[in-house]
């Protein structure tokens, strides 16, 4: 078992408050995403959850026990950081043994656990292997084998991938995806990468400024955003957002994601000039500079040529766009 909930959550560092009051549940396996732009309080959310930060005010609960006073190594919870944080002076095995050992746990047990863990993430050969002997992606295999061992009832991840190389970042994200599946663990995981939030959550939470904006299930959250932050957030590249007015429409905003526009050279509703073009293999990004919205995006499938400074005209399809009051919120119709 390992449901978590928060209420009511806040944290004050000083006379700020970082964190304004976070209701939250994740259920028992399920694989939950924070996303939010800097600073807006993830890891200090995942640290007071793991029992490094102290909780201002609000109750953490895990399993329905509540657990703000808990030190951090009795929570049961298991957090994997972006930077490894692996004992130079210790192999492999110690390394990922060290939790268990710190605990009392018999050596045949601690044995079998590691042995398990090991083959999960295909890291038999490393296992004498010091940290400064494996790449970045050996080590943070490690580091995730690390927090397995322990069986937790709850992993954190703090952005475990940033340090990898692309390649790297797509095999390890896969495997996380299985290893979620394969142990049916709860998961929270922080990231600033859209790709990894879209794919690997059930369930995304979108916060800002300390508070949540938005949860649900990634393409809930893409097709049906409650308000212009939410759906500016999610999807790359972002929506465009255009002044209804001008279009004779009555909402203050119509937001309108990239693929949903057309371009064409000779007819359409809004005139402007390319900006740019990105040609990435499968698709085309063109950005138009237009009088009335600013710089819009047009993603097309394909390989497409706009002259860059030539005159287009675009079109956006109203039947998939949204509206959104003056306060950004959405209109739903
Ligand atoms: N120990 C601390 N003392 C004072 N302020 C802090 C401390 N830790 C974090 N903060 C502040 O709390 C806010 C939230 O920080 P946090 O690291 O949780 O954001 P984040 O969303 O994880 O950001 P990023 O995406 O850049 O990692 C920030 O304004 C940060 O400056």
């Amino acid at each position: 078992m390992g449901t978590l909930s928060l209420s009511n959550v806040t944290k004050t560092f000083g006379k700020v408050e970082v964190i304004k009051g976070v209701d939250l549940t994740v259920d028992d396996g399920e694989f939950c995403v924070f996303v939010g732009p800097s600073g807006c309080g993830k890891s200090t959310l995942l640290r007071m959850i793991a029992g490094l930060e102290d909780v201002t005010s609000g109750d953490v609960r895990l399993d329905g026990d509540r657990i703000n006073d808990l030190a951090p190594a009795k929570r049961e919870i298991a957090m994997v950081f972006q930077t490894y944080a692996l004992y130079p002076h210790l192999s492999v095995r110690d390394n990922m043994g060290l939790g268990l050992k710190q605990l009392g746990t018999p050596k045949a047990q601690i044995t079998a656990a590691v042995e398990k863990a090991a083959t999960m993430l295909a890291l038999e050969p490393l296992m004498d292997r010091r940290p400064s002997e494996m790449s970045g992606g050996q080590r943070q295999r490690v580091a995730i084998g690390r927090a397995i061992v322990r069986t937790p009832k709850l992993f954190l991840f703090d952005e475990p991938l940033s340090n990898l190389d692309a390649a790297l970042r797509v095999a390890t994200r896969i495997e996380i995806a299985r290893l979620h599946r394969e142990l049916d663990a709860t998961m929270i995981y922080v990231t600033h990468d859209q790709v990894e939030a879209m794919t690997l959550a059930d369930k995304i939470v979108v916060l800002r400024a300390g508070l949540v904006e938005q949860v649900g299930r990634p393409m809930d959250l893409y097709n049906d955003p409650d308000n212009t932050f939410v759906a500016g957030f999610i999807g790359s590249p972002q929506m465009n957002f255009l002044k209804s007015a001008s279009l004779g429409l009555s909402s203050d905003t119509l937001g309108i994601r990239p693929e949903h526009v057309a371009i064409s050279a000779s007819q359409g509703d809004i005139e402007g000039r390319v900006s740019h073009l990105e040609k990435l293999g499968g698709e085309t990004l063109t950005y138009v500079r237009t009088e009335a919205h600013g710089l819009l995006t047009v993603r097309q499938f394909g390989e497409h040529d706009h002259q860059v400074d030539g005159t287009v005209w675009l079109t956006p399809d109203q039947a998939r766009a949204f509206h959104f009051d003056a306060d950004g919120q959405r209109l739903r119709r």
